[in-house]
């Protein structure tokens, strides 16, 4: 692929833009907010500039209300070989193409599963992709040359292709992306009108829980009248979780100690089952998740700290395999936690405290 068009140049089109760029590929950007396009540009996303001629590849960014109708004005246009859209569902986008007549065999359904809590071109980087699952929807319409530039778009930003049908996509994405959307705002929601005395104790658990509470509302009213359905199932199947907790807690408040023990047993079951869930989250590079050890340290909140931590663990012959920052409420210093193989975890501590790194027991 020599010459790309993306349209829409917020977090994802922009992000595809600075990989594409990176390795060579002439990438063209639209937008309907001409000043996107232009600070995409200014990034080193590629040019604002119209393309001259046609381009090997069109690759929609829009939200998904806007994706059928963006997608036929540049088949229209006839400006490209192939046009991609990479909208958080598959389905309803299919649809509207095929009512609006379009040419499915120049089309093909993409969705790259990974994001951000932030939009706009700003939030844009050439890694967002890397390692991450990007889902293809192609049917027996689909040209393979589309395919094929869309594979090429894929491993030129280094993700990793999974082709799935577009319906089973959305079910898909309704359990493991919208539904923890919604469930994320919902916990953060409670802090609305929460006392100040208590939201000064939020810790790890609750920034873990409610980062994606954070996300753009409009971009996500227009993925979930998308995807009605299938997150609505699986919300009434957590209502139920829910609605069987609050019995189980209720319980747990009687004076009657048999009450009490089915009170524990409820609360101990969706405990249980939310260990053998968490379990099944594929782990780093969508390999099955590892059991690594933690080494946590106290690390100063000034210039240089993190990368003289990573040095003294490269020095100790460690690979990091991941690393989480707590930061202390009103601290000059953090908590970092360094993901290590169980093995190499006693040589780390021994190798950082000789440094002088206070290390957390
Ligand atoms: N945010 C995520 O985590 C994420 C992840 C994967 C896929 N997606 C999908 O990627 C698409 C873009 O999402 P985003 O997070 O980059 O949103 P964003 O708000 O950062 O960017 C969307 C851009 O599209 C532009 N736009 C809107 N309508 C347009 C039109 N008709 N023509 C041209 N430009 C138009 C907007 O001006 C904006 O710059 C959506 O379809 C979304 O479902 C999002
Ligand atoms: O914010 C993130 O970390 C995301 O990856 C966001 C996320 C997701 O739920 O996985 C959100 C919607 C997209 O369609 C794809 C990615």
């Amino acid at each position: 692929m020599r010459t790309a068009l993306v349209i829409g140049t917020g977090l994802i089109g922009t992000s595809v833009a600075l990989a594409l760029a990176g390795r060579g590929v002439r990438v063209h950007l639209s937008d309907q907010d001409p000043d996107r396009a232009r600070t995409a540009a200014a990034l080193g996303a590629g040019t604002a500039e119209e393309p001259e001629g046609p381009v090997d590849l069109v690759v929609v960014a829009v939200p998904p209300a806007h994706v059928a109708r963006t997608v036929a004005e540049a088949m229209r246009r006839g400006i490209a070989r192939g046009f991609l859209d990479v909208a958080s569902v598959k389905g309803g986008p299919r649809r509207e193409l095929e009512a609006l007549g379009c040419d499915l065999t120049r089309y093909l359904g993409t969705h790259p599963m990974a994001g951000a809590e932030r939009s706009g071109p700003l939030a844009g980087t050439a890694d967002l992709f890397e390692g991450r699952p990007w889902v293809l929807t192609p049917t027996s319409a689909t040209d393979t040359e589309v395919l094929n530039l869309a594979l090429e778009l894929v491993a030129l930003c280094r993700a990793v292709p999974v082709v799935m049908d577009a319906d089973a996509h959305d079910r898909a994405v309704a359990l493991v992306s919208h539904t923890p959307q919604l469930l994320s705002s919902m916990v953060a929601a409670r802090l609305e009108d929460a006392d100040e005395t208590a939201v000064r104790l939020c810790g790890q658990g609750i920034r873990d829980v409610t980062r994606i509470a954070a996300s753009d509302p409009g971009m996500w009213i227009d993925i979930l009248s998308a995807n009605p359905g299938p997150v609505a199932d699986i919300l009434a199947a957590v209502a139920a979780d829910l609605d069987e907790t609050v019995r189980a807690l209720r319980a747990l408040q009687s004076a009657d100690e048999a009450k009490r023990g089915d009170g524990a047993a409820g609360i101990e079951d969706v405990l249980r089952r939310g260990n053998v869930g968490r379990e099944r989250v594929p782990g780093k590079h969508g390999a099955a998740p590892a059991a690594y050890e933690t080494v946590a340290v106290f690390i100063g909140d000034q210039p240089g700290e993190l990368a003289r931590i990573f040095a003294d663990a490269g020095r100790a012959g460690v690979n990091i395999e991941d690393v989480r920052i707590e930061h202390a409420t009103g601290q000059q210093s953090g908590l970092i936690q360094l993901f290590v193989e169980p093995h190499a975890a006693p040589g780390l501590t021994a190798a950082l405290r000789e440094r002088g790194w206070s290390i957390r027991q």
